[in-house]
């Protein structure tokens, strides 16, 4: 097995067809343009990174990814079909910030329903309890879970269709060292599986986990690189630094507008 420069696994090859097609995207929320004309391709069997300041548009470009986002005008393909296709349903797999669980029903329960939905046999609902490692919790009510093990029921709904896109809204809020750890190590072996992994993160650590990084600011792409690349490109000792170094280039007085989101 191929390892990287950090000790982990590499990406193994991938088919040409992208994952994600973007061109000229413009989402409006409100009265606002809050994502402003994006251009980007996202490779197929890679965990890429979604990252950028609150309100940059991280959550809104995930909406549009998976389909349920409105106003969106341009071009946005997922597996070479338009986003939000019914054919699509089973090949995405979302996991949204706020938990889509009934907090009265144990987890096998939960599972057993999103199962049914899909059409997954039953077998696949004690996989995916093992996967997000809630194998001695699967009896529980939801409700009774800590804030970290609700969300991974939430993440193992979003794996019951095996899809080819999974995209994961902040999927390690909440969780401790070891168990974000433990994620990440799953989402490695999701991808080498050959699932394509989009995951937004606030935490700049995490960016080294990924295969690719988007670095969004204000609605567009300030970059599109890998982890290496990016400690390169800016001179940086971590991945925070780097990206501190890029947004003040951006808001340097030269090419700066500002600084919020
Ligand atoms: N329901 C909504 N109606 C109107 N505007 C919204 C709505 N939800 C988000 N916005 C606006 O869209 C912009 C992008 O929000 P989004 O949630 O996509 O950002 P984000 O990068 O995911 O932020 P965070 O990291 O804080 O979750 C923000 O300016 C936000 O105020």
């Amino acid at each position: 097995m191929v390892k990287n420069q950090a000790g982990r696994h590499a990406a193994p090859p991938t088919s040409e067809t992208p994952a994600v097609r973007i061109a000229d995207l413009v989402v409006r929320r409100g009265k606002r343009q809050v994502i402003a004309g994006l251009t980007l391709t996202m490779e197929s069997g890679r965990i890429t990174g979604l990252l950028g300041p609150s309100g940059s548009g991280k959550s809104t470009l995930m909406r549009a990814i998976v389909g349920v986002q409105d106003h969106v005008t341009g071009t946005l393909e997922v597996l070479g079909r338009p986003a939000g296709t019914p054919a699509l349903r089973r090949e995405v797999g979302y996991a949204t910030q706020s938990a889509s669980t009934y907090a009265d029903l144990s987890v096998r329960a939960n599972l057993q329903y999103f199962a049914a939905l899909y059409g997954a046999p039953a077998s696949r609902v004690t996989e995916v309890i093992d996967a997000v490692g809630l194998t001695d919790h699967a009896s529980n009510a939801v409700g009774a879970l800590s804030g970290g093990q609700a969300n991974r029921v939430s993440l193992a709904a979003a794996l019951i269709s095996r899809p080819a896109l999974l995209v994961l809204d902040e999927p390690t809020v909440g969780l401790d060292p070891v168990l974000r750890r433990d994620l990440w190590s799953m989402f490695r072996d999701l991808r080498d599986a050959g699932t394509t992994l989009l995951v937004s993160s606030h935490v700049m650590d995490e960016a080294t986990q990924c295969d690719r990084l988007v670095l969004l600011r204000r609605g567009a792409v300030l970059t599109h690189t890998t982890p290496a690349e990016l400690l390169a490109s800016t001179g940086a000792a971590d991945a925070e630094s780097a990206f501190l170094a890029l947004i003040d280039r951006a808001e340097s007085p030269t090419t700066g507008k500002g600084t919020d989101a």
